[in-house]
């Protein structure tokens, strides 16, 4: 389980209003928790503290706990050995950030392995093929080049790359956008069969709540880097307590009678 204590986030500069200000919550294990808000709510700000990737000039306060583990305690060099990507690891929006263009697919999510998992480039570049066969591309295309994928394909193997440490908790922050609905709808798919399939823990990080309520188990909605509402996904969308999450409700409600 993930537990976030008093998580407190200040960028450093003039303007040092929190990003994050007082955030307790908790994501569970093989399960799915989508974090909606506003653009500026703290969203990605979250995923960044939780992931352990902060900017420099960045000052966090407060505690989390994954597994037991104290993450907020850990040195860079056991962040990077053993946490990023073995515990927690991320996919991100737009996929194409992710790889490099001049390594093929096989290399770039080989070398997460042969660096995690000491694996030897071979057994690395076969192991990566049954990633991306799992992501439901062809194995083969460990031998391709991240420019001759579509973004949908691009993001698959995005998330075939953040699988490659079998990390119990993955964080997700706004992996459809910038896709077509139908490509959105498949990726949302893969992750929900993933999740199962894996038991993985997944934090969904979206400003859409339709896609959020489409997946999500629970809910986490932020405003102005505070936690408003929570709770199973069915609660909060049968009973918002918080105007924010009325304001969000009614703008999916116009949404859908614009396209029916
Ligand atoms: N690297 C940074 N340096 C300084 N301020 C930052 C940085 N990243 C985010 N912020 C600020 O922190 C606050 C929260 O931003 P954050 O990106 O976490 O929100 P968000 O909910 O993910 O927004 P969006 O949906 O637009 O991505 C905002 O006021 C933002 O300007």
């Amino acid at each position: 389980m993930i537990v976030v204590e008093g998580l407190r986030l200040t960028y450093g500069g003039s303007r040092d209003i929190p990003a994050l200000d007082g955030i307790d919550v908790v994501f569970r294990p093989a399960s799915t928790t989508a974090v909606v808000g506003e653009s500026g709510s703290g969203k990605s700000s979250l995923v960044a503290a939780l992931m352990g990737i902060l900017p420099p000039g960045a000052s966090l306060a407060g505690k989390i706990t994954v597994d037991g583990r104290d993450v907020t305690a850990l040195g860079e060099r056991e962040k990077a050995s053993s946490y990023r990507w073995t515990t927690v690891s991320l996919v991100l929006q737009g996929a194409m950030n992710a790889f490099t263009p001049v390594l093929t697919l096989g290399r770039q999510i080989g070398e997460v392995l042969e660096i995690h998992r000491g694996l030897r480039r071979s057994d690395a570049l076969k192991r990566a093929g049954t990633l991306l066969e799992e992501t439901g591309l062809p194995r083969s295309w460990t031998g391709r080049y991240p420019h001759e994928l579509s973004g949908g394909q691009k993001q698959r193997a995005a998330i075939a790359m953040a699988l490659a440490c079998d990390a119990p908790y993955l964080l997700a922050d706004e992996p459809t956008t910038a896709l077509d609905v139908i490509t959105q709808a498949e990726i949302i798919t893969l992750l929900g069969e993933l999740t199962r399939s894996r038991g993985l823990g997944l934090v969904l990080v979206t400003h859409d709540l339709a896609l959020a309520s489409s997946v999500a188990d629970e809910l986490v909605v932020l405003q102005a880097g505070r936690v408003v509402e929570e709770g199973p996904t069915g609660h909060v969308l049968a009973a918002p307590r918080h105007r924010h999450t009325i304001d969000l409700l009614e703008a999916l409600k116009e949404l859908e009678a614009h396209e029916s």
